[in-house]
């Protein structure tokens, strides 16, 4: 706040036009602020789909509240999001089965493309004078202590020295931001690849432009060590995101060898995506890596901070990556309204009250990971989501599964875990009381 009691406006610096940067460059117009974003590429509205990332992400309750705080929510479930209600999991012998996430309340998550959304933010911000867009525009050097920028046009090939009261880094996974805050003392830092890689498929629309599968799904192959999923798309295709290790795609190196691996795995996607398109598009594709990045803190005093997957890159096996930025921006917002956009308090308590948060996400991806590779087949892990999905039934407002926690509501993701370790205690005394009844039963009748 200014000496005059009027608020003070920031020259604030976003890094990173993605869906994360372009939204905070949003919301931080909406507060008045000069923005200044810079993007490495080009401007998406003018390009094609950039290759290595997905095409369509999973929009959730996170997201969603995100979008609504901007004026965009409506626009994205009425006019582009399809909703998915339910699981549609196929088995190998090409049969399906659904489960709905939410049968009382309808609950859905929504499909959206990545470059409309993208488009769509960066579209909305055009309706503010005190936002500046500049694309073509790399970081290559920071002084955050400083506030001082530089970047490399890629047009020009000049470099262009940017000055700001706030620098916010919302790079991606392997943010130029976060490099330079890894030099400043006590920053922790930690990643991992992890051995499975994806390739993006597609199963195209039918003849007269219809969906080939049932449209309001999320169609998922559960398969142990590897899985596909299908989300759809606007013009009636399905984006097919085959998770695998890489070794496993390294040996399918032929026609012949991956004909045979479909058949066997995944028989019923072979007529959908269309064994001419599958055999040019796996084998004319290579898989893509999946990285996690932890660290903390958030901010450098009260002159930079990072947020999305600059902050926190999940493996994206819970499909919360992009809601789980999102809400960085809702919550970084709610700070700036709470200290009267007072930098010195906001940045600090955004790094001290997030990272519990975003860690426990990233661990819950991670477990997701693992336990649908392992799980899914396994009769406990059967037994186990047959309680959970009863005892929701039975008291919806007590007992909430894990997935719907996280997807459909906005406790923080810690506040699920906690939730969900109460449900494994309550659920292992359930156990041991059914099996003394049990027990007691059949001592009973021997007697
Ligand atoms: C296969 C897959 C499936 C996924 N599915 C989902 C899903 O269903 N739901 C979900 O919520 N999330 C999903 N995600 C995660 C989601 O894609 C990310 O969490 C989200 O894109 C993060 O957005 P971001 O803006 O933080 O980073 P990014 O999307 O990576 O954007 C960073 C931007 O910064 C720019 N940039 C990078 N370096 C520089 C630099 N030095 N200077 C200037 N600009 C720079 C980049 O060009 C880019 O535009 C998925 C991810 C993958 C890989
Ligand atoms: C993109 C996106 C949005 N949500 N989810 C998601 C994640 C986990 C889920 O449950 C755990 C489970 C599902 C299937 C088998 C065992 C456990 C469910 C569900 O239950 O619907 C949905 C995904 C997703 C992302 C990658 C893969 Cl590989 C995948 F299968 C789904």
């Amino acid at each position: 706040m200014a000496e005059n009691g009027l608020k003070k406006k920031l020259n604030i610096a976003v890094v990173g036009g993605g869906l994360v940067g372009s939204l905070e460059a949003l919301y931080l117009a909406k507060r008045g602020h000069n923005v200044s974003l810079y993007e490495y590429r080009e401007d998406i509205r003018n390009t094609p789909q950039v290759r290595g990332r997905s095409i369509n992400l999973a929009l959730s309750v996170r997201g969603r509240t995100a979008l609504k705080d901007v004026g965009l929510e409506d626009h994205i479930i009425q006019n582009h999001g399809i909703p998915m209600k339910a699981r549609m999991i196929h088995r190998t012998d090409g049969s399906t089965y659904e489960i709905p996430y939410d049968a009382r309340t309808n609950q859905c998550i929504y499909s959206v493309g990545r470059n409309y959304l993208n488009g769509l933010v960066l579209k909305e911000t055009e309706n503010y004078k005190n936002v500046e867009k500049h694309f073509n525009h790399k970081l290559i050097e920071a002084n955050l202590q400083k506030g001082a920028l530089t970047f490399l046009n890629t047009d020009t090939k000049g470099t262009v020295q940017v000055n700001a009261d706030l620098i916010i880094g919302a790079d991606g996974a392997f943010s130029a931001v976060r490099k330079a805050m890894m030099k400043q003392p006590l920053f922790d830092y930690s990643q991992k690849y992890i051995e499975h890689g994806y390739l993006e498929l597609c199963i195209p629309p039918t003849e007269d432009g219809q969906f080939q599968m049932p449209a309001n799904y999320l169609h998922i192959w559960p398969r142990g060590n590897f899985m596909m999923i299908a989300l759809p798309n606007q013009d009636c295709s399905w984006t097919v995101t085959l998770f695998m290790p890489f070794q496993n795609f390294k040996a399918i190196d032929s026609e012949e060898s991956l004909l045979d691996f479909f058949t066997k795995y995944f028989p019923d996607s072979i007529p959908l995506i269309g064994q001419k398109r599958l055999v040019e598009d796996f084998l004319g594709g290579s898989p893509s890596p999946l990285l996690a990045v932890k660290c903390r803190p958030y901010n450098v005093a009260d002159k930079a901070l990072i947020i999305g997957d600059a902050a926190h890159a999940v493996v994206p096996f819970y499909g919360q990556g992009m809601n789980a930025g999102f809400e960085d921006c809702t919550l970084l917002d709610r700070l700036f309204q709470y200290h009267h956009d007072d930098l010195a308090k906001i940045l600090p308590e955004f790094s001290e009250t997030r990272w519990r948060d975003t860690f426990a996400i990233s661990d819950l991806a991670m477990y997701n990971y693992i336990e649908m590779r392992d799980l899914v087949t396994r009769p406990s892990y059967l037994v186990r989501k047959a309680m959970d999905d009863f005892l929701f039934w039975l008291l919806p407002g007590v007992w909430v599964p894990l997935y719907n926690s996280v997807t459909f509501t906005t406790m923080p993701y810690s506040h699920c875990v906690k939730n969900r370790e109460w449900q494994n205690t309550v659920l292992l005394y359930l156990f041991y009381f059914i099996i003394f009844c049990v027990f007691v039963g059949v001592w009973s009748y021997l007697r």
